[in-house]
């Protein structure tokens, strides 16, 4: 491919070098896929030929300004507007770019005197924006929205870097802290599970952690209604018999489920996506909800007049049992045979939180033999749980493949609290959301 040649605007080359990808997940991956950005096209197109005003792009606005300046402007209007245009400007936005010589040299030396950040995954572009504007770090990406950072690739990337941004999905542990050196300052991580860091060897060496807390509660909150109810009134099934002919006459029992009305909710770990969970379901008419945690919670039960109770209470009185609380070593499959046995055979597990607070083979135990009703998992161990696993084959078992914080809103905010994480703790200032080590 022939390079394009950029008419860059004046203040362009302070993020000359740093790559500036267009996510692919904003781009159009199958007909059926709706992004911000495909709809923002189709109504670019619409109003560009109507003459109308423009909307917004949800590009940031960096890189929409490259690719107003790029030589697009030669492409046809067509190829602009269509996938292929986009794909050839993804590659631009991410190469080197090539402008005056001076200017590069003067920007080369700049920049390369920023701190360098390692990303370990394409993150949602208001992050990308926030650390490219800052002008405050250089930083290169593993760019790749659906493949994680190989880890022998992860292992010579962190070299030497200053910041890191990872994903739940990198484990930062000894070694990769070892394979960064001294130099690593900032940790900054795209969720508010800290499970996959080694929070012993970050405290060893003095390199602070960032976290995306409350930005995600909503949409976790919401996700976990949704699981909730398509699990107790089996959505799942219900759905896969109409459309697989198994819908005959009405009939007065078939498909019966569990309602929230007049029901007991408990909740395992009660934090902020637990009362948001509690907040959402009281208007289905709960009759109680209770809690366990380490301790009462007071202030956050009183918010939604929640009973602590012991474990076993919470078994025994749960008809719906939401599990929301951290894995950690005192945490580790705490739902077990054991919690499971003390279960009303009416009840519904949900897990929104980790896979690894459940033995799962005692689930798959106490979901096959009727012990409990129905499980609603949005994590499992692994991830992704191989489609072969015994529990895909339970019909009161629904299994989502760890969504419940994707909303496009959500993963957005997470991402630029990531990157103002990072950012504060590079400049040595408190960070918005820090873990205390
Ligand atoms: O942020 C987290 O910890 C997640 O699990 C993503 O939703």
């Amino acid at each position: 491919m022939s390079p394009l040649r950029l008419n860059l605007p004046a203040d362009t080359h302070r993020s000359m070098y740093i790559h500036t990808p267009l996510p692919s997940y904003w781009s159009n991956r199958s007909p059926l896929c709706t992004s911000p950005l495909n709809s923002w096209q189709k109504q670019r197109t619409q109003t560009h030929r109507e003459g109308a005003r423009v909307p917004k792009s949800p590009i940031s606005a960096p890189i929409f300004s490259l690719l107003q300046h790029s030589s697009a402007q030669d492409l046809s209007l067509e190829m602009w507007y269509g996938r292929v245009a986009l794909r050839r400007l993804q590659r631009i936005a991410v190469a080197p770019l090539s402008v005056g010589s001076s200017l590069t040299r003067a920007a080369q030396r700049e920049m390369s005197s920023l701190p360098r950040v390692y990303i370990t995954r394409q993150i949602p572009p208001e992050g990308l924006r926030i650390l490219r504007e800052s002008g405050q770090v250089q930083f290169d990406i593993w760019d790749s929205d659906d493949v994680p950072v190989p880890r022998k690739e992860l292992l010579k990337k962190v070299k030497g870097v200053d910041g890191l941004v990872c994903v739940l999905t990198e484990k930062i542990d000894a070694e990769l802290l070892d394979a960064a050196g001294p130099n690593l300052k900032v940790l900054s991580t795209m969720s508010v599970g800290f499970d996959h860091l080694s929070l012993e060897e970050l405290k060893k060496r003095r390199i602070r952690v960032g976290y995306t807390p409350d930005v995600l509660t909503d949409a976790v909150a919401e996700l976990t209604v949704a699981l909730l109810l398509t699990t107790s009134r089996r959505l799942v099934e219900a759905t896969h018999e109409a459309k697989t002919g198994g819908w005959g006459t009405w009939r007065t029992l078939w498909l019966c489920g569990y309602e929230l009305a007049n029901s007991t909710v408990g909740i395992l770990g009660l934090g902020r996506i637990g009362v948001a969970i509690a907040e959402r379901l009281k208007p289905f008419k709960v009759k109680k909800f209770i809690y366990t945690d380490v301790a009462p919670r007071p202030e956050l039960a009183r918010m939604i007049d929640a009973e602590y109770v012991s474990m076993d209470e919470l078994a025994r009185q749960s008809d719906f049992l939401a599990v929301c609380c951290a894995l950690t070593p005192e945490t580790k499959e705490i739902c077990n045979k054991d919690l499971f046995s003390k279960m009303k055979n009416t009840s519904i597990f949900i897990n929104t939180s980790r896979g690894g607070v459940v033995h799962q083979e005692d689930l798959y135990e106490a979901l096959s033999s009727g012990q409990i009703a129905g499980a609603g998992l949005d994590v499992t161990v692994p991830e992704p749980l191989p489609t072969s696993h015994p529990l895909f084959t339970l019909k009161n078992c629904v299994i989502l493949p760890h969504i419940a914080s994707a909303s496009y809103t959500t993963r957005n905010a997470m991402s630029a609290l990531a990157a103002n994480n990072l950012l504060l703790g590079l400049k040595g200032e408190p960070m918005i959301k820090e873990l205390k080590l």
